[in-house]
C-alpha cells in the first residue's frame, strides 16, 4: 500500500481526548462525529464513555445519585471511571489504537489531574476538550431532545425525566470546576457557546491540531446536505470512465428536473443554499438550471474532481480488464487502497477530500453535485460506511440524497428523478452493467432512514 495519510504523517503520538464539561454540553455529540471523522480518515479510534460503565450498576439513577454528598454515588461513579480509564489503557497496549475518546463530565480538577497522569505514564498525550454552555433555553432544548430519550430514563415520563435531568445538573454545578491557569500546563481546548469563542492553548503535535481545528468547526444549526452525481454523460452512455465529456441528453434532462427535485426534497422557506460542483463539465452542466432557477451561490471545486483514473481514462471497464488484467484484478481485491497508474486510489480522494469536510461542517445548507467515487467517500464520512465496503456502494445516477445531520445519527432520504440512465455500477468481479438502461433498478425507494 503506497497511500499516505495525515495518520502516517504525523508522529506516532497516542492521544486520549479527554471531555470536560457539565451534562448536556454536547461532549458526547462532538466525541461521536470526532470518532467518525478519524475512522473516515483512516485512524483507529474509539469512545470510551463513563455514563455506559456506570449503568452496569446503576441503569436508572436519580438526580441524587449525582450529589456530591451521596458517598455511595460518588464511589460508583468512580468505580465507573476507573473501569474505562482500565478499557482504555488496555485497548492502547493492544496496539492498534491511535486516538481514544474519554466521555464524562470530568468536571474537577482533581479528577483531571488523575486522567492526565494515567495517560502521562502510559506515554499517551492527554487533550482535554471543554464545552461551556450558559445558553440556558439551548440546554433545555438538549435535555428534551436527547436526554428525555436515553437509557436512564427509558419508560419515564419525559416532563419528569427533564426536570430529573436539570437537578442532575446543579449538582455537578455544585463542583463544576472549569480549566483555568492552575492546568496552563495541560493541552486543552475550551469551546465556549458552541464554538463561538474558543481558546487553544498547548496544541503539541500535528493529529491534535486536525482534531482540533475538525472540532472547532462543529456546529449544531439545523441544515441539510444534498448529494448528486452529475446528469448521465456521454462517457456513460459509451461506458468510458474519467474524461470531460458533456451530459447527454437524458442527462440534460435531469439538469433541468434538478430544482424541481430539490423542492420536492423539502427546502425550508428562506433557506440558502449553496451549490458546489466540480471542475469539470459534466457536474457545472447539471447545476445549470438549478443556479439559473434559484440563484443560489455557486462555488466550483477541483478537490471534487472524479478519482483520476491515470492510464485508464477514456477506457472501458472491458478494455481495462484485457489491458490490465493484473491491475483489474489487484482493484477488485483491495479498491480502497488500489492506486490507477498514474492516478488516485479512493484513499488519495478521502485525503483531498479533507478540506471539503472540514468546510462542510463549518457550512449550513449546501447540494453538492460531483462524481460517483467523490460521492461514495463523502456519503461515507456522513453515513459512517467502513472503508472496505465505501467503493463498492451504489449511489445511482438522476437520484438526489438529502442527508439530515441528528443529534446521534444522520438522516438519509433518496428522490428519485424519473429519468432513465445507464447504471454505471460494477460488482466486484464483473464488468461494468452500463447497458442497463433502468436508473431505477433494484434501488432504494424515496425513504427515510437514520444511521448512527
Ligand atoms: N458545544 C455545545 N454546547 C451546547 N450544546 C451542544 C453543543 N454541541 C452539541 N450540543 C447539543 O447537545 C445535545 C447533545 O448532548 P450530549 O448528549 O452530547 O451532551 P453531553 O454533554 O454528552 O451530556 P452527558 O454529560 O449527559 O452525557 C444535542 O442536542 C446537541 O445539539
Amino acid at each position: 500500500m503506497s497511500a499516505v495519510n495525515f495518520a502516517t504523517q504525523s508522529d506516532d503520538s497516542k492521544i486520549c481526548v479527554v471531555m470536560v464539561g457539565l451534562p448536556a454540553r454536547g461532549k458526547s455529540l462532538i466525541a461521536g462525529k470526532a470518532m467518525r471523522y478519524l475512522g473516515w480518515v483512516g485512524i483507529s479510534a474509539r469512545v470510551f464513555n463513563v455514563g455506559s460503565y456506570r449503568r452496569f450498576s446503576t441503569p436508572q439513577p436519580q438526580a441524587a445519585f449525582f450529589d456530591p454528598h451521596n458517598e455511595e454515588g460518588e464511589r460508583m461513579r468512580r468505580a465507573a471511571a476507573e473501569a474505562a480509564m482500565a478499557d482504555m489503557l488496555q485497548w492502547f497496549n493492544a496496539g492498534k489504537g491511535v486516538v481514544a475518546i474519554l466521555d464524562a463530565t470530568n468536571s474537577t480538577k482533581e479528577r483531571r489531574k488523575w486522567i492526565y497522569e494515567k495517560c502521562h505514564e502510559a506515554g499517551i498525550e492527554a487533550l482535554f476538550v471543554e464545552s461551556i454552555c450558559d445558553d440556558e433555553d439551548l440546554i433545555m432544548t438538549n435535555i428534551k431532545e436527547v436526554k428525555t430519550t436515553s437509557p436512564d430514563y427509558k419508560g419515564q415520563d419525559p416532563e419528569v425525566a427533564a426536570l430529573d435531568f436539570r437537578n442532575r445538573i446543579r449538582n455537578y454545578e455544585k463542583v463544576y470546576e472549569t480549566i483555568d491557569d492552575d492546568e496552563k500546563n495541560y493541552t486543552y481546548v475550551k469551546l465556549i457557546n458552541v464554538g463561538s469563542t474558543v481558546i487553544i492553548n498547548q496544541i503539541k503535535d500535528y493529529l491534535s491540531s486536525r482534531l482540533v481545528y475538525y472540532i472547532q468547526n462543529i456546529h449544531i444549526k439545523p441544515r441539510s446536505i444534498w448529494l448528486s452525481r452529475h446528469g448521465e454523460s456521454e462517457f456513460n452512455l459509451t461506458g468510458r470512465i474519467g474524461g470531460d465529456s458533456n451530459i447527454s441528453e437524458r442527462g440534460e434532462a435531469y439538469a433541468r428536473a434538478l430544482p424541481e427535485l430539490m423542492r420536492k426534497s423539502g427546502v425550508p422557506e428562506n433557506t440558502k443554499i449553496v451549490i458546489w460542483t466540480s471542475t469539470l463539465r459534466r457536474t457545472i452542466q447539471s447545476a445549470r438550471h438549478l443556479k439559473a432557477e434559484t440563484g443560489y451561490e455557486k462555488l466550483e471545486w477541483k478537490a471534487l474532481d472524479e478519482l483520476d483514473s491515470g492510464v485508464c481514462d477514456g477506457l472501458t471497464y472491458e478494455q481495462i480488464a484485457e489491458k490490465y488484467p493484473e491491475d483489474f484484478a489487484a482493484r477488485d481485491e483491495d479498491k480502497y487502497n488500489y492506486r490507477y497508474r498514474g492516478g488516485e486510489s479512493y484513499r488519495d480522494v478521502v485525503i483531498r477530500l479533507e478540506p471539503i469536510i472540514m468546510e462542510l461542517e463549518r457550512s449550513e445548507n449546501v447540494i453538492i453535485v460531483t462524481h460517483q467515487a467523490v460521492l461514495r467517500c463523502i456519503y461515507a464520512y456522513f453515513m459512517n460506511v467502513p472503508q472496505e465496503q465505501s467503493p463498492w456502494m451504489e449511489v445511482p445516477l438522476h437520484t438526489l440524497i438529502k442527508l439530515t445531520p441528528r443529534a446521534y445519527g444522520t438522516e438519509e432520504q433518496r428522490f428519485k428523478a424519473n429519468i432513465p440512465a445507464v447504471s454505471t455500477w460494477r460488482g466486484k468481479g464483473t464488468s461494468a452493467r452500463h447497458q442497463d438502461f433502468h436508473a431505477a433498478e433494484g434501488e432504494k425507494g424515496e425513504g427515510t432512514e437514520t444511521k448512527h
